[in-house]
């Protein structure tokens, strides 16, 4: 199995363009499943889960191609057509590879009047239950079969009517499928405390590009007029702000100095914040944003929260960051339960962090030092990773599929900024 090894100490200078999102990506690519027209998707990134979902997709009979990509060029085309659905069920095997598959689970009912789904199951980070995904379609007028650890849902007479639905808790994904169900039902609905995170404007503008009458998009009060169909369209996936706000911490970390480029700054301004809280410089440019260390990292306190909140996406490397400040921080982790499996490794490597239920306390020290770590999710091994970048001597970090499902080309991004970084096989 590969491995990223790191050779620590290294301060980080230079450019790294940041690739299309991986949330946006994974509900952009559902949107195929709305028309019988090609879906032609831009600046998607090269992402295990990118590939996951498209090959969930051929098994719903989409074809998917995708366009000549020149070396050296990150992200690439990929046109969708879904002329038929060939199957409306999407199988265990596929669903628990990537959570994201849940997602077809509102389209393929507004497309096909019914859409069967397996249930995913929890996750490293926690339960993760799909109960308002479920509660927002049955709003809609689905009528909802649970059985065999499969979801059934169906449109009486092949068609959702719309309706209204008030999420009691934020919900990105709950609230994608809704979207992606109520654009083509016979009447209005109306989404209410819906989750205003950019992939979800990123989403509405996809829609609305195929076609769909959607107003109050960026708030939390979506209002959606069904129409009879979509057509196809030609859209670019926006870039990914949990990368562009890694990278951030990784200047901060090396007492480097990195311009992110294509990096939107208005959709990460609570990681900008807090890393200008932390005495990082902020400069926005045209072309992007540029995180340089001015001194020491200084302490902070962040509680995550849904967008406009600081994103839980970001807060593994923000710990990271952290156990290098001139004092303590406290973290609050409010969206997943169990969103601190990094602590344990980070520890390894010299970090001092207690955990109080969903607090941690956040000790900074001198130095880490380098380790053989590995984590069991995305951005708990990418917090690892920035570890070992700032850590004297070498780091070896394992499970790096983990890592596959979301940074692009991770290694070489890196090494663009001055990093001793390599991925490595066990043969
Ligand atoms: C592919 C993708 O875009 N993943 C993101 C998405 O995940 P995902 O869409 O799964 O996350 P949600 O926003 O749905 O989860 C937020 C909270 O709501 C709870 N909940 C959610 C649905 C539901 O039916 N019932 C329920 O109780 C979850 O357990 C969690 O505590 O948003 C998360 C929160 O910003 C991010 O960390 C993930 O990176
Ligand atoms: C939790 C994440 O993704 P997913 O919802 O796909 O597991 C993430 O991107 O940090």
């Amino acid at each position: 199995m590969d491995s990223i090894w790191i050779k620590g100490g290294a301060r980080l200078q230079g450019e790294i363009p940041i690739s299309g999102a991986k949330n946006a990506a994974l509900t952009l690519l559902p949107c195929a499943l709305l028309t019988e027209e090609p879906l032609t998707l831009g600046n998607l990134p090269r992402l295990a889960d990118v590939d996951t979902f498209a090959h969930l997709l051929n098994q719903l009979g989409v074809s998917t191609s995708v366009a000549g990509v020149k070396k050296g060029q990150y992200g690439r085309k990929m046109t969708l057509q879904a002329n038929d659905i060939a199957s409306t069920v999407a199988p265990y095997d596929m669903v628990r590879k990537m959570r994201a598959s849940v997602l077809v689970l509102g389209p393929m009912l507004a497309r096909a009047g019914e859409s069967t789904v397996s249930l995913p199951g929890g996750c490293a980070i926690g339960d993760r239950p799909i109960d308002l995904h479920l509660k927002a379609l049955e709003a809609l007028g689905a009528t909802i079969e649970l059985a065999a650890g499969y979801v059934k849902a169906s449109a009486p007479r092949g068609r959702l009517r719309g309706g209204d639905f008030s999420f009691p808790v934020v919900s990105v994904g709950a609230t994608e499928n809704a979207l992606m169900a109520a654009v083509m039902t016979t009447g209005r609905s109306n989404l209410y405390n819906a989750a205003r995170e950019p992939e979800i404007v990123d989403l509405c503008n996809l829609l609305v590009a195929m076609g769909a009458k959607i107003e109050g998009i960026g708030s939390g009060h979506l209002i959606i007029d069904g129409v009879e169909g979509l057509h196809g369209t030609e859209y670019e996936v926006m870039p990914d702000r949990i990368e562009a706000g890694s990278y951030a911490c990784a200047a901060a970390m090396t007492g480097g100095s990195i311009n992110l480029i294509g990096a939107r700054p208005e959709e990460m301004s609570a990681t900008l914040n807090a890393l200008a809280h932390c005495g990082m410089i902020i400069e926005f440019h045209a072309k992007g944003v540029r995180v340089s260390a001015d001194s020491k990292i200084r302490p902070v306190s962040l509680a995550t929260s849904p967008y406009p909140g600081f994103a839980t996406d970001m807060q593994a490397q923000m710990m990271a960051m952290l156990c290098l400040a001139n004092g303590d921080s406290i973290l609050e982790e409010t969206i997943f339960e169990n969103r601190y499996m990094h602590v344990p490794e980070l520890r390894r490597m010299g970090a001092e962090v207690d955990i109080h239920g969903r607090s941690a306390i956040v000790r900074g020290v001198d130095k880490l030092t380098g380790a053989s770590v590995m984590a069991t999710d995305l951005r708990a091994s990418m917090s690892l990773v920035l570890a070992g970048l700032a850590a004297e001597g070498e780091t070896e970090v394992l499970r790096v599929y983990h890592l596959d499902r979301g940074y692009e080309r991770l290694e070489e991004k890196l090494s663009g900024v001055g990093a001793t970084i390599e991925r490595r096989s066990a043969g």
